[in-house]
């Protein structure tokens, strides 16, 4: 036994908070292990001084609180102890900050993970399975943050795995880096929200795990017993959602309901720490299942696990109260203690395990149901099992039977088998024994033997006289009739014919049977020696064909047995497992009973609690209480007794039921005298009811003013809070305000100065306005007398053109006038 390991952490002062935390008001102070609020001037405030294993300051860092708080989990995880760490605090106290870290400091988390791995590498001597999953429990529904679409997922319990959430991812890993980045990516799906309190508020708890298997690497050489065990630890490492007062936190819609489901759960922890805190003999019932965040931590809550818990505190003054609420805590779970031993799990004990797994479906299944549902069904199954071993031994009866027919037919087939066979040499040796000189007659005809003869197809008998063919054709006696072949399987193939006959094929399909034999030595035929080779044909045939059918039969009777066979078997492995599920059933009712056996403890606990709670033992609720106590422990006792019957292997006889019946009788009997008796005391005197009408009135009223004060006040913070934001408000407003003064006035000038380059631009175009009209005209001038110019060019050309063609003509009469004075006259 191990008391729960706790510590506290203050942070440092956010910067929101900073300036108000500087107001001398009451402040936390840590020394040592030791944290308490001090009044301004430094004197401590009384009744607010607490002590723990180990308290941070705000000057520590997360690798600081995990060498002294979490580090010895993380080892015994690894050597198999299972291990949870999680962290409690209010909103905005830095829970995340100590699980998660930052950049600079990494959180618990990640150190764990490091040190698992650094740790494993170490652990030469065995070998290790790493499984990791990482959830949330959001508005208390669990969903997967390795798998989004995992959502809304179930708690199971069974034996070996105890409590487990069905569904979950469980990744393998085999490195610090591949976790991380899976962590990463796990975070990303974490519900987060914006509060006042916190940019960044978790708005779900969450749990990331390691199961942690490992076995000795030398299992087969070693002792058995150490070596060949696997051990199985799980690491939880938590990050809860902050308490928050919704009047600080200023949630609304989505908030709102996440914080109230928050509020609960931890309320059910908070629960679940006092019942424990309070030693095994008072404890009573824990509530570990009124909230999925209890179950899941069940076994690290008083159970078999190494625990550490790291309560987070806000130094401002401002939350002074949860901070104390917090401590609270922290001292209740100081007082826990844990049983954590080495989960060890033989390794022949797999098939163990699975039948317990089956037995835990089988309750679970069979759980929820009311007794008279299950002995129905515990019924249906001995019927059903009845109805499958009847129906067994009809088979196996039938089978029997079949067998033995199946056994008269082999022997019917071989009998005919022996019969045909008998035939058959009874035929080949009338065969053999009349062979003739008329085949030495045919010897010669049988050198001229031609394939065209359409008659009679028949091989050559000399080229092999001992062999096959020559002897099945040396008839002794002149045959009328070629011999008959009683089976072709007897027959020599083509090749060995060829063989025999020195190159000669017989046309096998064309060998016929000759007509009419006359003598046979077959014992039928010596009864009636006219019986012709037709019928023994028919009769060989028949035959034949009866043994196709036999044989076809036979095959038929074959496959049907193994069949039998089969679905035999089937039915014995249905049987087995029907006699197997039967012994489960058997079990449920003793467990039931022992359920209602705890039931009916509980029962009586919060029954016991509740008339602690009355002050006047003879009062009527006191009365009504315990009458009420005693009916409800009545009943207990006869469901137990019914379970207990039912567990015994009876079903509840009539006598038994009668017994149950007696207790209704009585138990109706007490409830009327109860209330006759309540109704009696009603009658007091008129004073008397005065006086206690008084007493409710004043209490009543009490009450209300005390409800009403209580709501002034919660009016008071809110007013005040919505005080200060309109404040906040305002000061944003006037902020702002200048702001848009200054941006107008520089606008204002720029508009100017952008004035003035227009009326400069507008000056600049005018002028190029006058110059565009200038070229133009100059343009237009310049085209004209371009114009001109190119008309007088082609005036001057075409008088060229002419000139030249006067020219022309004046050299060439110029030329023939010289050629004439030339020429002698
Ligand atoms: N030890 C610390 N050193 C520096 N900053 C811290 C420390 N603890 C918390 N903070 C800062 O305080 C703020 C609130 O912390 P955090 O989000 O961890 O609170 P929380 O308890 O997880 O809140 P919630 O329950 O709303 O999720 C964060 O900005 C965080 O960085």
């Amino acid at each position: 036994m191990e008391k729960i390991c706790v510590a506290v952490r203050v942070r440092p002062p956010t910067s929101t908070t900073q300036d108000s935390n500087n107001s001398n008001g009451n402040h936390w102070n840590v020394e040592s292990n030791r944290i308490s609020l001090h009044k301004p001037l430094g004197t401590p405030v009384p009744g607010a001084s607490y002590a723990f294993d180990h308290v941070f300051d705000q000057n520590s860092n997360n690798s600081g609180v995990y060498e002294l708080l979490t580090k010895d989990i993380i080892l015994a995880a690894v050597e198999g102890f299972n291990g949870t760490a999680f962290a409690y605090g209010q909103t905005s106290s830095g829970k995340t900050y100590t699980m998660n870290g930052s950049e600079n400091d990494p959180g618990i988390i990640s150190l764990a993970v490091k040190d698992v791995f650094q740790n494993i590498e170490m652990a030469t001597s065995r070998e290790f399975l790493i499984r990791v999953s990482y959830m949330e429990i959001y508005n208390e529904e669990i969903n997967d943050l390795f798998a989004p679409d995992n959502q809304k997922l179930q708690i199971h319990e069974s034996l070996d795995r105890g409590v487990f959430v069905a569904g979950l991812r469980e990744e393998i890993v085999n490195s610090a880096e591949q976790v991380l980045k899976l962590l990463e990516s796990g975070e990303v799906n974490r519900h987060f929200g914006e509060t006042n309190m916190n940019a960044r508020s978790s708005r779900s708890h969450t749990i990331f795990r390691m199961v942690i298997e490992s076995k000795g690497k030398n299992a087969n050489s070693g002792e058995l017993s150490n070596l060949d065990a696997i051990r199985v630890s799980v690491l939880n490492l938590v990050d809860l959602a902050g308490s928050e007062r919704i009047v600080k936190t200023g949630a609304g819609g989505i908030r709102l309901k996440e914080g109230k489901h928050i509020n609960k759960s931890l309320l059910v922890l908070g629960n679940v720490i006092n019942k424990l805190s309070e030693g095994p003999k008072q404890r009573g019932h824990i509530p570990y299942r009124d909230s999925k965040l209890t179950r899941i931590l069940q076994p690290a809550l008083g159970g078999n696990a190494k625990t550490s818990i790291i309560c987070t505190v806000a130094p401002e003054e401002v939350h002074v109260e949860e901070s104390k609420g917090t401590l609270q805590f922290a001292s209740r779970a100081k007082r826990i203690t844990n049983c954590a031993q080495v989960n060890e799990i033989l390794s022949d004990a797999a098939l163990l395990k699975r039948q317990k797994l089956e037995i835990e479906e089988l309750r679970e299944k069979l759980q929820g149901s009311r007794s008279e549902v299950l002995e129905q069904e515990i019924l249906k199954l001995r019927n059903d099992m009845l109805k499958y071993e009847l129906e067994r031994e009809k088979l196996a009866m039938e089978l029997e039977e079949e067998r033995k027919s199946h056994k008269e037919r082999e022997r019917c087939i071989s009998e005919k088998q022996a019969k045909l066979d008998d035939f058959n040499s009874l035929v080949t040796s009338s065969d053999h024994d009349k062979r003739s000189a008329q085949d030495l007659k045919e010897e010669s005809a049988d050198k001229h033997y031609s394939r065209d003869s359409e008659s009679f197809h028949t091989p050559s008998l000399k080229s092999d006289p001992n062999g096959f063919v020559a002897k099945r054709s040396n008839y002794s006696q002149p045959p009328e009739f070629s011999p008959v072949v009683d089976n072709f399987g007897n027959v020599a193939d083509e090749d060995m014919w060829l063989k025999m006959n020195n190159g000669f094929t017989v046309d096998l399909d064309a060998l016929q049977f000759t007509p009419a034999r006359t003598t046979q030595s077959l014992t039928l035929n010596e009864e009636s020696p006219d019986l012709s080779i037709e019928h023994y044909k028919e009769e060989i045939e028949n035959l034949k064909r009866q043994l196709a059918n036999a044989v076809g039969e036979k095959n038929e009777l074959e496959r049907s047995h193994a069949n039998q066979l089969l679905l035999n078997n089937r039915l014995m492995e249905e049987i087995s497992e029907l006699q197997q599920e039967s012994l489960l059933i058997r079990d449920v009712p003793k467990k039931l009973s022992e359920s209602v056996g705890n039931c009916k403890d509980i029962y009586k606990d919060i029954l016991s609690v509740m008339q602690s709670f009355v002050a006047d033992e003879k009062s009527l609720t006191s009365k009504l209480l315990s009458t009420t106590s005693e009916i409800g422990v009545q009943l207990f006792s006869s469901l137990e007794t019914q379970f207990f019957i039912a567990a015994d292997g009876h079903n509840v006889s009539v006598s038994e039921n009668s017994l149950v019946q007696k207790q209704g009788k009585v138990i109706f009997e007490r409830l009327n005298e109860t209330i006759s008796s309540l109704v009696a005391s009603q009658t007091i005197t008129a004073s008397e009811q005065k006086e206690l009408a008084l007493e409710d009135a004043s209490a009543t009223r009490k009450e209300e003013i005390s409800n009403e004060l209580d709501s002034i006040k919660e009016s008071y913070h809110i007013l005040e809070n919505k005080f200060k934001l309109n404040n906040q408000l305002l000061e944003d407003c006037k902020e702002r305000f200048c702001n848009l003064e200054r941006e107008c006035n520089i606008l204002k000038e720029e508009k100017t100065s952008l004035f003035q380059k227009l009326t400069v631009s507008d000056k600049k175009l005018g002028l190029v306005n006058d110059q565009y009209e200038k070229i133009s005209k100059d343009l237009n001038t310049e085209t004209q007398r371009r114009k001109k110019l190119e008309e007088e060019i082609t005036q001057f050309s075409k008088a060229f053109s002419h000139r030249q063609v006067s020219f022309r003509s004046f050299n060439n009469e110029l030329k023939s006038r010289i050629e004439n004075l030339r020429a002698p006259s």
